[in-house]
This record gives C-alpha cells, sequence and structure tokens, in this order.
C-alpha cells in the first residue's frame, strides 16, 4: 500500500481533559495551592494510545462504550482538538457532521444557513449553488427554506444539517452517530444514502452504537476501549467484540440487594444455584452448546430444570427446554449437564439462563445476572469474500431458499 492509499492516519494519538476540582476565587488561595503543588484539576485521559488507518474509499466505522473518547477522536481528526501526543494526516478535502447545530444561526433562513454552513465548510459560494438544490431535495424541505431557522422543529433542523453534510462534496465525509437522526422515512432515505456511498469509493468515517449499522455498511472498523484500541479490522470481528463485551446487562446494584431480601423473606427449598458452560462461548451455528447445572435441594422433593436462550439484541426466545419428564428427587446436592445444538441461525449472542421449579411449575431458584453465561454463535464458516452469503447472514435464520429464473 503507498501512502497515497491512506485518506486518514492516526498515529499514536494521546488526548487528556483537566477537569477542575476546586474553585480558587482569590489570587491567595491560588498561589498557595500552587505553592503547596495543588494543581486544582484532575487530568481524564481520554485517548491514550490510539493508531489506524482509515484507507480511501473504506467505510470506516468507530465503535466503544459511551465515553470512551469517539467523538474526541473525531474532533482531533476535524482538528477541532489537538492531541497532546501523536498525529492525524489528512489527504483530501474533509466534511464533518458532529455536532449539530455548529454552525447554524436560528435567526437566518434555511437558505441563509445552508450557504454560511458551506462557507464554514470551506466552499465557495459557486459550489454551494451547484450543491444547493441537491441538499434541499434530500432535506425535504423546500417550502421552508425560506423561513428562519429557529421556526423549524428539531427533526427538520438535524435534517437539514445532515443533508448539508452529507451532499458537500467533500472526499472524506464524518459523521457521528447519525443513525437515530430523523423519523423512520428519513433513516430508510439515509439507509439508501450509505449504500450507495459505500459503493461509491468515496471516504466515509462513522462513529455508531448500531452493531448491524457497522456489519451493513463498513468494510473497516475499529473498537476504543479505555483510550485504546481493543480491536481493529474486520467490521464482523470489531462489532461482535463490542456486542460480546456489553452482553453483560447492567444491573443497578439496589436491584440486586432488593431481588436478595425478597429470596430470603421466602422459605429456601434450593440454595447454590451454579451455571457452568463446558463449551467455548464463541462458537459456530450447529456447535455443541454444553453445560452444567449444580444447586442444593433442601427438602425431600421433585424439582425439574427450565432454561432458555435468549437473543440479547432482539429479546426474544430462540430455544427453551425443561426436564419435567426426568424430575431430580430426594434431598441434597443435584448435578446436571445438558447440551444441545442451534443449527439454522446466522449471528446471535444469547443469554442462558435457567430456574429451578417445584413439582407445580414454582420457581424455587434462577441464575442471576452475574452467573448466566453469554454464548455468541457466529457464521465463522463464511469466507469474507462471499459477499452473497454475508448479505444473507443478517437475517436471524440462515438462507435455504432456491432461486427459479424463468
Ligand atoms: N471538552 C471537554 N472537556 C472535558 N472533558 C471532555 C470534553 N470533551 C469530552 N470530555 C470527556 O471525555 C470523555 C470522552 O467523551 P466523548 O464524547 O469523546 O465520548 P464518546 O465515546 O463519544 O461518548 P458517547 O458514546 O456517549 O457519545 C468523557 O468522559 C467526556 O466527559
Amino acid at each position: 500500500m503507498t501512502a497515497n492509499d491512506i485518506a486518514v492516519k492516526v498515529e499514536h494519538v494521546s488526548k487528556y481533559f483537566k477537569l477542575p476540582t476546586e474553585a480558587t476565587n482569590s489570587l491567595r488561595t491560588a498561589m498557595v495551592n500552587r505553592f503547596k503543588g495543588i494543581k486544582g484539576y484532575k487530568e481524564q485521559h481520554v485517548l491514550k494510545d490510539i493508531s489506524f488507518e482509515v484507507k480511501k474509499g473504506d467505510f470506516f466505522g468507530i465503535v466503544g462504550r459511551n465515553g470512551s473518547g469517539k467523538s474526541t477522536l473525531l474532533k482531533i481528526i476535524s482538528e477541532i482538538y489537538m492531541p497532546e501526543k501523536g498525529r492525524v494526516t489528512i489527504d483530501g478535502k474533509l466534511v464533518s457532521f458532529i455536532e449539530l447545530g455548529v454552525g447554524f444561526n436560528p435567526e437566518l433562513t434555511g437558505r441563509e444557513n445552508v450557504y454560511m454552513n458551506g462557507a464554514l465548510l470551506g466552499f465557495s459560494r459557486d459550489e454551494i449553488d451547484s450543491m444547493y438544490d441537491d441538499i434541499v431535495d434530500f432535506a425535504e424541505l423546500q417550502e421552508f427554506m425560506n423561513q428562519k431557522l429557529k421556526n423549524y422543529s428539531s427533526g427538520m433542523q438535524v435534517r437539514l444539517a445532515f443533508s448539508v453534510a452529507i451532499k458537500a462534496q467533500g472526499d472524506i465525509l464524518i459523521l457521528d452517530e447519525v443513525l437515530a437522526v430523523g423519523d423512520e422515512a428519513f433513516q430508510r432515505k439515509c439507509n439508501d444514502y450509505f449504500m450507495e456511498r459505500k459503493e461509491s469509493g468515496k471516504t466515509t468515517i462513522l462513529v455508531t452504537h448500531d452493531m448491524n449499522a457497522v456489519k451493513k455498511y463498513c468494510n473497516r472498523a475499529v473498537l476504543v476501549e479505555n483510550g485504546l484500541v481493543k480491536a481493529y479490522g474486520e467490521p464482523e470481528n470489531v462489532a461482535n467484540q463490542y456486542s460480546f463485551d456489553n452482553a453483560v446487562p447492567l444491573v443497578r446494584q439496589e436491584e440486586l440487594e432488593d431481588k436478595k431480601a425478597e429470596e430470603k423473606e421466602e422459605i429456601l427449598l434450593v440454595d447454590n444455584l451454579q451455571i457452568k458452560l463446558n463449551t467455548p462461548n464463541d462458537i459456530t451455528a450447529g456447535d455443541v452448546i454444553e453445560f452444567e447445572i449444580d444447586y442444593d435441594s433442601l427438602e425431600d422433593a421433585e424439582t425439574y430444570i427450565a432454561l432458555s436462550l435468549t437473543d440479547i439484541d432482539r429479546n426474544i426466545w430462540i430455544y427453551n427446554d425443561n426436564s419435567m419428564d426426568e424430575p431430580c428427587r430426594g434431598k441434597g446436592h443435584k448435578k446436571i449437564t445438558y447440551h444441545c445444538t442451534i443449527p439454522s441461525v446466522n449471528n446471535i449472542k444469547m443469554k442462558l439462563e435457567v430456574t429451578v421449579r417445584d413439582k407445580k411449575g414454582k420457581m424455587l431458584a434462577f441464575s442471576n445476572v452475574e452467573q448466566t453465561p453469554i454464548i455468541m454463535v457466529s457464521r465463522k464458516d463464511i469466507k469474507l469474500n462471499d459477499l452473497s452469503a454475508l448479505d444473507s447472514a443478517s437475517g436471524l435464520i440462515q438462507r435455504n431458499g432456491k432461486w427459479n429464473f424463468h
């Protein structure tokens, strides 16, 4: 690869912010603090050492949890912030849609705002003239262009700002979390635009929390975590890593304590429920899933297991089973292993939930969030250059149809 193939090169970028810890109103306090070595601020190291390359024509995804520094990174690439260390090299004209409303003036009309925004992006009047109709068409705001922006709804303002960004003829387009923009019809339009853009050979950098978007549009991606690059390269792998890291639902400590208190109030019939996955948690469709369930039955009673594998993203049960027809009897420690396969799914992230029930179906114990195993099924069998198979694998069930052309 030559240097000419690279649109954006990020090398060892580091950025911290100074957050004030105390307000000093007097010069004397400031001097005393300084003398004592008290800084009055603490440093938040948002980006520690970030390096990646975006090639010309890439549709490049940047993902990471809230507060991981994605927007900061985009601002550094867009030269709004300077990094403390490292550097960014850009080859081409860059257009950013980062913070809504930047460069928009509510007292000006839609039309005037398009011209002003275009000028801020570095376009001449003639250039804006030639892209103006396209921008207005995409935003579908023809009748509103002579109204002042302050009379637009917030959705209309977003549409206009977004349309300026995407229709401005830059070489590199930077978009921060835009898929949530606008109503459903506008989102569909953005989807079509992204599909076109993906084919266009122009460079796009997209920050998003939507892993389906990463898989659908991006050809490469990076996952930022704790200021460092955690995964980089194939969007499938990066998106799966992100989904996997975020699969464990966050449960507030108080909720857990409330639940424990509720459990204590009931007479305990089952204790020490443990679930252990014996097979890997990252598998391919059809691989065997095996796990072990352990618990103590405190009474001489019949108990059975009910289990479910729930699709975390879609929140639906994918697979349920129970041992109702083969209950465990008597007091004491119970150890059960179970295995199954989930053969015809594509990519799916599931949580395994287990409950112990009595003869009448009453729940006596359930696996809590900390011990709920997560299982990721991904189509590792599909070759990365098999575009048709990759595209079809975005559905829940593997394709099995036949085409007949007449
Ligand atoms: N100008 C600033 N001054 C001080 N702290 C800042 C500034 N900009 C960002 N931060 C801090 O840097 C951290 C990263 O913020 P950033 O907006 O880059 O994260 P993000 O990954 O884009 O988050 P999100 O997914 O929520 O949009 C946050 O803790 C934020 O408070």
